[in-house]
């Protein structure tokens, strides 16, 4: 017999769990369960505070983009009121997420949840039956095993660096490693960048990504390409020598891992709830049903080919509700396109059906590449670089994808992405007045 009893446990309180206790919270009793910082790893050590980071330093890189037509600065960058601006917002997530939690009238509890049986997890030695689990505990990050390795830092520790060093490394140009040495490199500390083959960022178009280097290179970033770490050795002066085959050696302040994440699954105890699970994460059905099917999971901690990124997590957390709530009487988990942004020197951005899908089904898709860099928009922001590559439906004449690489990626990703989750083509873009002259005025032009 359990101390307590709740309709329904939710385990993790990062953007996937919030989004089902939330969907939950008013016809169900609902519990959650967080061991670390409310809110989870997006507001507190992920997105939020990397892109206020980023607010300041792609403010200073287009400042000086725009020097030689007219704008005269001379803009540097004081880490210490950076990181000061960062922390105003990041210190008050998590009471203000317990906060919006109670006023809900959902249960909190702080502590590391296990389970003990398939309907009971125990947390600060209370145990605490529920007739549905929500699995949302998120990823963290891989550190490469190599003698030294206990002198690695992670993302969450860049990103509450009180003092920027004058060296820092970074293992794996993935998002985490090319979003992070951007931010260290424009605010003045010299930057390696490790990747252990010859491509960063892998699911983009090596035209786009070699664009991105070289933007990069510009801008103070070392890579390092086809070279993997041996091991790191502690100096007498506090610095740490990075070692790897062939001779590499850098001396360094801090060297950070950014070669991928991994599945937070050590403490549940999934066994004995009788849920599977392999090194991806989390193995569920098309409902997000697990292997027991009162236990579900959603967000970074499922194993699926869809991206690991907030909005999915959260989209994914409003489904299970949705489910737990009509005894799953509705669809499979059908996903809009989703968009997804690298935020460096030079943003590249992607949303709906991939280029390497389309180029693999040419009797479906037509792509068309655009050097955008001489056209009004992107002349007034001096983004000579720009590039916006569409996948057309070829049956219904509709936009199918997009990849973009430019400054303001962000923004024109998120047009592509409304008029391929409306079915748009020619004529339904062509018939909308937006602002004119914006991003979103050139629409009509892509197609
Ligand atoms: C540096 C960085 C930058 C990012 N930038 C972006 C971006 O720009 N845009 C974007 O969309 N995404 C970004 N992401 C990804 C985004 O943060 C995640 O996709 C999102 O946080 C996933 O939400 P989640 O709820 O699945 O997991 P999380 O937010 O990781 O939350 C999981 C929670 O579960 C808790 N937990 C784990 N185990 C237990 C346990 N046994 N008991 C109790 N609690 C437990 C953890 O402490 C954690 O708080 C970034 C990630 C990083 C690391
Ligand atoms: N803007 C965003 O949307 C954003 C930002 C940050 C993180 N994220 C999410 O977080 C996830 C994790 O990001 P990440 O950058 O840690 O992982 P990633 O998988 O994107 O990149 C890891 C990189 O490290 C390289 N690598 C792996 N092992 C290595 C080794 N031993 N030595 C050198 N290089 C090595 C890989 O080849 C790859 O380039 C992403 O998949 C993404 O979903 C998203």
């Amino acid at each position: 017999m359990a101390d307590k009893k709740v309709d329904v446990i939710i385990i993790g309180a990062g953007p996937g769990g919030l989004a089902a206790a939330y969907g939950l919270a008013s016809n169900k009793t609902v519990l959650v369960v967080e061991n670390d910082l409310w809110g989870g790893t997006c507001p507190n050590r992920g997105c939020d505070p990397k892109k206020m980071l980023y607010s300041v330093v792609h403010t200073k890189q287009q400042a000086a983009d725009l020097a030689a037509v007219g704008l005269k600065s001379d803009s540097s960058i004081n880490w210490e009121e950076m990181m000061e601006f960062k922390k105003q917002y990041t210190e008050k997530i998590p009471s203000g997420t317990l906060d919006g939690l109670k006023s809900a009238n959902i249960l909190t509890e702080h502590g590391k949840a296990t389970f003990i049986d398939e309907t009971t997890i125990s947390v600060n030695d209370t145990s605490y039956q529920a007739d549905k689990f929500v699995l949302a505990t998120g990823l963290h990050p891989a550190i490469p095993q190599i003698e030294g390795n206990e002198f690695i830092h992670t993302s969450a520790d860049f990103l509450s660096m009180p003092h920027l060093p004058e060296k820092v490394a970074f293992i794996g140009g993935g998002f985490v490693g090319i979003e992070l040495a951007n931010i260290a490199a424009e605010s003045g500390a010299e930057v390696h960048l490790i990747q252990h083959n010859d491509q960063v960022l892998k699911r983009y178009p090596k035209e786009l990504t070699s664009a991105l280097v070289d933007s990069m290179k510009d801008h103070g970033v070392h890579f390092h390409f086809d070279t993997t770490l041996s091991s790191i050795r502690e100096r007498a002066d506090g610095d740490y020598e990075l070692l790897g085959e062939n001779d590499f050696s850098i001396e360094v302040d801090e060297v950070f891992a950014a070669m991928g994440r991994v599945p937070k699954l050590d403490s549940l105890n999934l066994n004995v709830a009788g849920v599977n699970y392999d090194n991806h994460g989390i193995q569920v059905n098309a409902f997000l049903e697990t292997s027991n099917p009162n236990i579900y999971a959603v967000g970074d901690v499922v194993n699926r080919s869809q991206p690991k990124l907030t909005p999915v997590a959260s989209f994914e957390g409003a489904y299970v509700a949705e489910g737990i709530l009509t005894n799953n009487d509705h669809d499979s988990i059908r996903y809009p396109a989703i968009p997804q942004v690298v935020y460096s020197s030079l943003q590249i951005a992607t949303t709906g059906v991939s280029l390497s899908e389309a180029v693999d089904n040419p009797s479906l898709y037509t792509v068309k590449t655009v050097k955008t860099g001489s056209w009004y928009t992107f002349n007034r922001i001096q983004d000579p670089n720009a590039v916006v590559i569409t996948v057309l439906d070829k049956k219904n004449s509709t936009i199918a994808g997009a990849t973009v690489l430019s400054k303001i990626a962000d923004e024109i990703i998120n047009y592509f992405t409304f008029e391929i989750n409306q079915k748009a083509d020619k004529q339904a873009v062509a018939h909308q007045i937006p602002a004119y002259p914006t991003p979103a005025s050139d629409m009509t032009y892509y197609l």
